[in-house]
Formats: C-alpha cells, structure tokens, sequence
C-alpha cells in the first residue's frame, strides 16, 4: 500500500518508516511512503504557507494553493487516492475505520498545523476527516503516523508469524493478559504458577480469563461491543470469583 503525506515536516513523518514493523514492511515493498511539503508549492520568494486569518485573531491558517498543489500533485503520481484530512473535527478512530482504510488502494493524508487549513482547501479537496482521539496535538503529523501504523499492521504479510499471533489477540477486541519473562523472581515477585505449569492447555486458558477479566474490569464498554460466549462468561465469573470482585 502507498501512503502520500502531505506535511510541513516531512522528515518527521519518514521516521516512522524507519523502525520496526513499519521499517521492514517499507523494506519488504509491502507499504511505501511518499511526503509532499506544501512549502515546495509556495510560489512567492518567502515560500509563504500560511497567513493571518481573516476576521483577526490569534495564530496563522494554512493557505489553500500550497497546499492545494502538493496535493494535487500527489494525486498526479499515482493511482486515484481517498483524501483523508487528520483533524480533531474528524470521525474517531477505531479498528472497524482502520479496517476501512485498509482496503484502500492509496490513501493521501492531509496534516495540519497553526491554527488549521482554510475551509475552502476541505471542500476542494478532502474525502474524508478522521481524528484519532479527542485531546490537543500540536500538528497531523503524529495522527496521521498512527493511522499509518494501525493500517500497515493489518496488511497481508506487513506481521511476521509472531506478531500476527499479537494483533490476533488485540483484534479478539479484549485487552492482553498479563506478561511475564525471565528473571522467575524479581523484586521478591514470583509468576503465576500455571505459567510454570508446561501445561499448555492451562496456560491458554488462564490468559483468556485473565484477558476477559482485565477488560472486564478496565474496559467494560469493548466487552459490551463485543459480547460473550457461553464459555466466556463461565471464565468471567471464574475470574471474578477468584478476584473477589
Ligand atoms: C476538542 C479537542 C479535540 C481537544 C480539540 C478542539 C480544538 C482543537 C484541537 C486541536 O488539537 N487543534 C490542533 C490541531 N489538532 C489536530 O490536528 C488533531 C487533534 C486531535 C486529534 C486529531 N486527530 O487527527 C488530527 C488531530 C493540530 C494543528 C492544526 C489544527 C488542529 C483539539
């Protein structure tokens, strides 16, 4: 898949592709990104984006033609694209939205900065608006790296065996069990035993109580979505039974 950016700070969004998952997919071809920085459409000497908005006021808008032309520009270099613009207006994030753009052949992302974009640029241009939580950043940027994340994992090939085990959990839409590694004792803490046990049916079935009951306790709305089968309820009130709830 092939994500164009557009972004006043490119090189911040770059990183993400530089590590990890993201890193080897964009190795492997299987994801590839491409920034577009509105400063190289700015036409006049100052390569000037942004400006006072009208009606007064504190802070700069982001001007419609750089950015109008980078994006245009992206359009040009390859297949038809969804605009997606980053912004806290946009409808939340949520695994069924990643999905969603997941099975786009090319998603353009629109990252704002200052005060915003002017309007006009929205109705030029974006497809859709899309936030990824309702609190202050300071850009698109960081969102737009985090769709990007979330996009890329649920790519054909993107997890290796392991980390597609992971994402499986996860997308089970209950929170993880509990983790442990070596050293067996820390801290004076010990593991819980049926980890020791080797009895790997044991095992399997602790970590789904456990993973019921935390997000039982932690998240009670994702089990709500979700709902519970027989045999999860069974280990629900085992777990809350053991937990004195
Ligand atoms: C009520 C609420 C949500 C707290 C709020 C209300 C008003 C403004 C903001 C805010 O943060 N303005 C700054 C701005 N944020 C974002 O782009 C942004 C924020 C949050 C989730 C996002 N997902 O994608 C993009 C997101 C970056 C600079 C350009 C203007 C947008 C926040």
């Amino acid at each position: 898949m092939r994500f164009d950016v557009i972004t006043l700070f490119p090189d911040m969004v770059d990183a993400v592709m530089g590590h990890g998952v993201l890193g080897r997919a964009a190795e492997q071809g299987l994801v590839e990104l491409v920034t577009w920085n509105p400063r190289d459409y700015a036409t006049d000497r100052h390569r000037t984006v942004d400006d006072r908005p009208y009606g007064g006021g504190p802070g700069m808008v982001m001007k419609v033609e750089p950015v109008r032309a980078a994006i245009q520009a992206a359009r040009a270099a390859g297949e038809p694209a969804s605009v997606v613009y980053l912004t806290p207006e946009g409808q939340k994030l949520d695994g069924a939205g990643v999905a969603a753009l997941a099975d786009c052949g090319r998603i353009i992302l629109l990252c704002g900065r200052y005060e915003g974009i002017d309007e006009r640029l929205i109705e030029l241009e974006v497809d859709q608006e899309i936030s990824i939580g309702d609190y202050v950043v300071s850009g698109g940027e960081l969102p737009a790296m985090v769709m990007m994340d979330a996009v890329a994992r649920l790519l054909p090939g993107v997890l290796g065996h392991a980390d597609s085990a992971a994402q499986d959990a996860f997308a089970e839409g209950l929170l993880d069990c509990p983790h442990y590694t070596r050293p067996e004792v820390v801290a004076g803490q010990g593991v819980p035993d049926v980890l020791l046990s080797g009895d790997h049916q044991a095992v399997a079935r602790w970590r789904h109580r456990e993973a019921l009951g935390r997000t039982w306790r932690k998240r009670p709305d994702l089990l709500e979505q979700r709902g519970l089968s027989h045999e999860e309820q069974t280990l629900l009130e085992d777990y809350r039974r053991e937990q004195d709830y």
